[in-house]
């Protein structure tokens, strides 16, 4: 360990040289390069030591260059006034899939620093955050960023920082996080605008659970922010809505991608607990950690199950791997609260599991780290929402799986998730958004000008209807100038139907899904389009069908043809010719026998690409 470390560990932590704080900001506005920058200035790490960006840490972080789980890492800032402070510098997720950790992560802080973007001014995301930090009474403090930038105009986004989010704003630091430039002054500003932690070291421990993760040599490892009471190792802990106990086996604090241990955790400090935990389910994000034997009178506030919001299913690709994949998912599980999963057979895709997610990216994330750290190839099927059926004998079920879908006579109504959704948009395409919204059967409820030429327009939505491609339609409707942020609201009930996909006649129930009564003619139309462009050409002609029960609504057909993958293979170079049979059975992995018609899995995506904008 360092000696300037030791030092730290002996000497008694003062609470008022604690800052606890985190960084909010709309996505890409430069969170992580922010804290980046402040890592390398308080000396942590030079700049070579630095990997890209230490605090996302996980490598599909770090390509898609967005943060998913909260990181935290502790540094000693040296102020102009001379003494020595204590910054728990907490990271939070940027993305509304995680909308919960952000939350929590507020929780564990006492101000916040508002990153904003000094060209595109405030966003959809930026006011999210920024209310959440106030709902967690939060001091929030500005910082304009990117003032390198030719287009920056850091004047009017103080103003309109003053005027929509209505915080002073006239001495923000004007800062490049990218170059250094001015971010000395955010340092400083952290020890004058952020509070210092208040709470009791002596009173009974109270401590909130913003993240875990499963280590496999240290077990659970528990992120937590001491709000009272102390914690040392052998402290009998009880996590108060779980219900699960344990001893506390070490306690400690961040160091940029690693654990230092020390001898406790008090009142207002930040850092980590390991006790004899096998799953990170027992502690979960927000829940209170408590003295088992002296324990608080009341768990912190704001403490809730997150539940996924999309579920879809995913197969092996070769079926042998059935319990591989079981196995990767109970790791991932793990470290991952919020995922589910349990087994569902497919009568096209054999055996798989029905998974359920926080959203869209977070489904991508583990189906990327499942093919990649585990080297599964898998078919995934369309996600779906969960709707709600109410029958006629007055059972009500969560439907994740379309195809289980009850019979129309035993279907009393069916609801379906809306969400609140707020976008932020310049005036010129105020227009092209509204309509957009009216096509995903948008709900209007107001809107707002930010300034002349902004607006933030107010709409209830469907979820089913913006989990897809929402987005994507959103960014090409408004040249990238949208931004989005939504919340779940509740259920409504709504005309919805199950539209079947039949193949060469057959019905492939992993191809099932709902949509509104309305739009189903024309999806049904467009998904028969799609799956003829994706399913290649076979030896006879295929019927691609599109049905509601036993009404048919679209067809398509796939003309018959022979592949021959040779055909363009010249000359008599074998191995070129080896090379592309191999290709094609490569190809085939990925490919399902329905009847006697192949599949490939991008076919069982296809619902998701049948709006083209
Ligand atoms: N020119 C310029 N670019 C910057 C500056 N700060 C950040 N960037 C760039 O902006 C992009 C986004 O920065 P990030 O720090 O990854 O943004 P973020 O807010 O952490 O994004 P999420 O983690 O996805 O929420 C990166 O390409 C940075 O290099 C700056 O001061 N000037």
């Amino acid at each position: 360990m360092p000696l300037e470390q030791e030092e730290i560990l002996l000497a008694a932590i003062d609470q008022n040289k604690i800052r606890n704080f985190c960084i909010i900001a709309h996505i890409d506005h430069g969170k992580s390069t922010l804290a980046d920058r402040i890592i390398e200035m308080t000396g942590l790490l030079t700049s070579r030591e630095m990997q890209a960006q230490v605090l996302d840490n996980m490598d599909l972080e770090r390509e898609r260059g967005i943060t998913i789980k909260a990181q935290t890492v502790r540094i000693v800032y040296k102020a102009k006034d001379g003494e020595e402070y204590i910054f728990n510098l907490i990271d939070t997720p940027g993305h509304v899939d995680f909308n919960y950790e952000v939350s929590r992560s507020l929780a564990a802080c006492d101000g916040a620093i508002l990153v904003v973007d000094a060209a595109q001014g405030i966003e959809a995301q930026t006011l999210a955050n920024v209310y959440l930090a106030l709902d967690h009474d939060l001091d929030v403090m500005p910082v304009i960023n990117k003032i390198d930038l030719p287009s920056a105009d850091p004047e009017r986004v103080i103003n309109e920082i003053e005027d929509v989010i209505g915080i002073e704003a006239q001495d923000a630091p004007q800062i490049s996080a990218k170059t250094g430039l001015n971010v000395d002054q955010v340092l400083e500003q952290i020890v004058t605008k952020i509070p210092a932690p208040k709470g009791d070291s002596k009173a009974p421990l109270q401590a909130l659970i913003f993240d875990s993760v499963y280590d496999s040599y240290k077990g659970v490892i528990i992120f937590c922010r001491i709000k009272e009471g102390s914690v040392r190792r052998g402290t009998p802990i009880r996590m108060m809505a779980t219900g699960a106990e344990a001893d506390v086996v070490e306690v400690g604090y961040f160091g940029p991608g690693q654990f230092i241990p020390c001898d406790e955790l008090s009142a207002g400090m930040v850092g980590y607990i390991t006790a004899s935990l096998k799953n990170v389910k027992d502690t979960r994000v927000g829940d209170t950690v408590t003295n088992a034997l002296f324990p608080c009178a009341e768990p912190l506030p704001g403490y809730k199950k997150v539940n996924p919001m999309v579920y879809c299913g995913m197969y092996p690709a070769d079926g042998a791997k059935y319990p591989d994949l079981r196995d990767a998912l109970e790791k991932l599980q793990l470290n991952d609260a919020a995922l589910q999963f349990e087994p569902e057979t497919s009568l096209a895709l054999g055996f798989g599991f029905r998974c359920g997610f926080l959203g869209l990216l977070h489904l991508e994330i583990i189906q990327e780290r499942l093919e990649r750290e585990y080297n599964l190839d898998l078919v995934t099927t369309a996600p779906s929402v969960i709707y709600k059926v109410h029958k006629t004998n007055g059972e009500v079920i969560d439907l994740t799986n379309p195809s289980n879908l009850p019979d129309a006579s035993e279907i009393e109504y069916m609801e379906e998730p809306i969400v609140g959704a707020e976008i932020m948009v310049t005036t010129e395409y105020i227009g092209s958004i509204m309509q957009l919204c009216e096509e995903r059967r948008g709900n209007y409820l107001g809107m707002e000008y930010m300034e002349e030429t902004r607006a933030l327009l107010k709409y209830e939505l469907p979820l089913n209807e913006i989990i897809y491609d929402f987005f994507d339609a959103l960014k090409s409707r408004s040249r990238g100038y949208a931004s989005f942020d939504y919340e779940m609201k509740g259920y409504q009930r709504s005309e919805l139907v199950k539209l079947d996909i039949l193949v060469n006649r057959e019905e492939v129930d992993a191809l099932s899904f709902i949509v509104h009564a309305e739009t189903a003619y024309e999806r049904g139309r467009k998904m028969c389009e799609k799956l003829k462009e994706e399913i290649p050409r076979q030896l006879f002609e295929i019927p691609i069908q599109a049905a509601i029960g036993s009404k048919i609504i679209a067809r398509e057909t796939v003309k018959a043809m022979r592949k021959d993958v040779l055909a363009k293979c010249y000359g008599g170079d074998i191995s070129r010719k080896k090379k592309l049979l191999e290709k094609q059975k490569e190809g085939k992995k990925r490919m399902r026998q329905v009847g006697n018609v192949e599949i490939p899995q991008k076919a069982f995506m296809s619902v998701l690409k049948l709006d083209d904008n």
